[in-house]
């Protein structure tokens, strides 16, 4: 199996704090992996390196056998943990944005998400709840034909029937020779369709592995492992 990511020695210090500190990480083609910690842990710095939104201090990131950079960001779909759309536009003029700044965006795939999702092209952006909001914004990073999604903390502050919804585009739409990393501090929503996770601690990771083989090792649901790790 291909990697898809290759994380070596990686470290990101702001002043004297690390927050991160000496990362490795390898993704395989194929896997949706969690990142998992709690607030304050590092996900949103990593993703945010790996998205070539910051620069690390030290330690190397590929993607697709690229250093960060404009190749990996044609291949790189992320999904903020924050609004990116402007107040003004309607759906169809996000569609339009994602049209022209895209090649591989998709436009029938984006329209069967949007049914999927209930929402409809003619909607304004300022009117949309936070839930509605997390569901357009997934679709359009979900149109894309990329080979690696970057979602951070899809699922936060959205309610249960959202949250399913959510779930099920993703396992829905994902495709089998992409990979996909999600951040979460949410494990027991999530932790299905997760093959591996990785927990993260101060910048360091302190567990990972294939999310079966760890429920299966430790006879436990990944969420109650997270909480022991945790202490939450
Ligand atoms: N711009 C910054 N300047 C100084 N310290 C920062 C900065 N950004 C993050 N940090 C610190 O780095 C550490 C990791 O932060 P990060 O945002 O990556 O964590 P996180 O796991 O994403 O948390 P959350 O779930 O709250 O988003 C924290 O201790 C944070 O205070």
């Amino acid at each position: 199996m291909k990697n898809i990511v290759e994380i070596n020695g990686l470290a990101k210090h702001y002043f004297r704090k690390k927050a991160l500190d000496q990362l490795n990480l390898t993704i395989e083609e194929g896997k949706v992996v969690g990142i998992l910690g709690p607030n304050g842990s590092g996900k949103t710095t990593l993703i945010k390196i790996l998205t070539g939104l910051l620069r690390q201090t030290g330690g190397e990131v590929r993607i697709g056998g690229y250093k960060v950079g404009v190749a990996t960001k044609s291949i790189v779909s992320y999904l903020p943990d924050r609004n990116f759309l402007y107040k003004w536009m309607r759906i169809k003029d996000a569609l339009k944005l994602y049209q022209d700044f895209y090649e591989d965006f998709d436009e029938k795939k984006f329209e069967a998400l949007l049914d999927f999702m209930k929402l409809e092209k003619d909607m304004k952006i300022d009117t949309l709840s936070k839930g509605m909001h997390e569901k357009l914004n997934l679709s359009l990073v979900l149109a894309r034909d990329a080979k690696l999604y970057i979602l951070d903390e899809p699922i936060a502050g959205v309610d249960p029937v959202a949250r399913d919804q959510i779930l099920d585009a993703i396992i829905g739409n994902f495709r089998e020779n992409s990979s996909m990393i999600i951040t979460t501090h949410l494990v027991r929503d999530m932790e299905s369709i997760l093959d591996e996770v990785v927990f993260l601690k101060d910048g360091r990771i302190v567990l990972a592995g294939n999310a079966e083989q760890l429920r299966e090792e430790k006879g436990k649901q990944i969420d109650t492992i997270y909480k022991e790790v945790f202490g939450a």
